[in-house]
């Protein structure tokens, strides 16, 4: 009889998936990544180097490893990054380390990161690459939203809320689109994505012999 393989809760030998969160600044990505990363011990987190300052209780190689623009230059120049962009006048780049070995051995890893970001990965790994963008329900809720956060000063806010449109703007190029206006009704959502692109044919390399196997004519 044909071994049900330990692929059928998705668990071994599949290759992991980069799990893209996106969205207007203020929408809500840290809020469903801190969730999605306190409820799936699988899941580890793609962690940016900024040269933005650090946010009051911003941890230093947790939220982000903070470097100066020189620092963040010379590690453009020597390759270290998967991909890198300038948001909101500062750079941001994704570290190579850990995620390629991570994926091979079927690690999945949860990036925030902007739509030119998404776009570099997509070109770079499409298979690996699952593409989610976060609306909010309004514009206005996202401002009392920055607002509320209680970091940034009204220039910054208003810059972010100055560039919400053409983020938005990005939208269709996104696997899956979730309005972000509940926020366990949009993380039971995000979990639902999750599992559903755990599940993908193309990611169960470990299944085909179990499904060769069941295909064996019988005797
Ligand atoms: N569904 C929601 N309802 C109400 N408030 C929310 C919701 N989701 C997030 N928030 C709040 O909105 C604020 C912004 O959320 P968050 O920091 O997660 O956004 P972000 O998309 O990561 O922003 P940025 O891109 O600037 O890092 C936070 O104070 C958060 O607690
Ligand atoms: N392309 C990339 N974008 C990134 C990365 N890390 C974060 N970001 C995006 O920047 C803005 C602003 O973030 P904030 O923490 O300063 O509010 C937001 O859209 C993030 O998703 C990265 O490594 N690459």
């Amino acid at each position: 009889m044909a071994q049900i393989p330990e692929t059928h809760d998705d668990t071994l030998h599949r290759r992991g998936l980069m799990f893209i969160l996106s969205s207007p600044s203020g929408a809500g990505k840290t809020t469903i990544s801190r969730k999605l990363l306190a409820h799936d011990e699988r899941m580890g987190m793609s962690v940016s180097v900024t040269t933005r300052q650090p946010r009051p209780g911003e941890i230093d190689g947790k939220d982000y490893i903070f470097k100066t623009q020189e620092q963040f230059d010379q590690m453009v120049e020597d390759g270290h990054f998967m991909e890198w962009a300038h948001v909101f006048g500062h750079s941001y780049g994704t570290p190579k380390s850990q995620i390629k070995a991570g994926l091979k051995e079927g690690r999945d890893f949860l990036f925030d990161i902007d739509w030119q970001g998404t776009q570099q990965l997509y070109q770079k790994s499409e298979t690996d690459v699952v593409r989610v963008f976060l609306l909010p329900p309004s514009l206005d809720e996202l401002r009392r939203r920055l607002t509320a956060r209680g970091t940034d000063s009204a220039e910054v806010i208003a810059g972010r809320m100055a560039r919400a449109q053409a983020e938005i703007s990005h939208w269709d190029g996104y696997d899956y689109v979730v309005v972000n206006d509940d926020i366990d009704t949009c993380f039971d959502k995000v979990v639902q994505i999750l599992a559903a692109e755990r599940l993908s044919r193309a990611r169960q390399t470990g299944l085909i012999g179990f499904v060769r196997e069941l295909m064996r004519p019988e005797v």
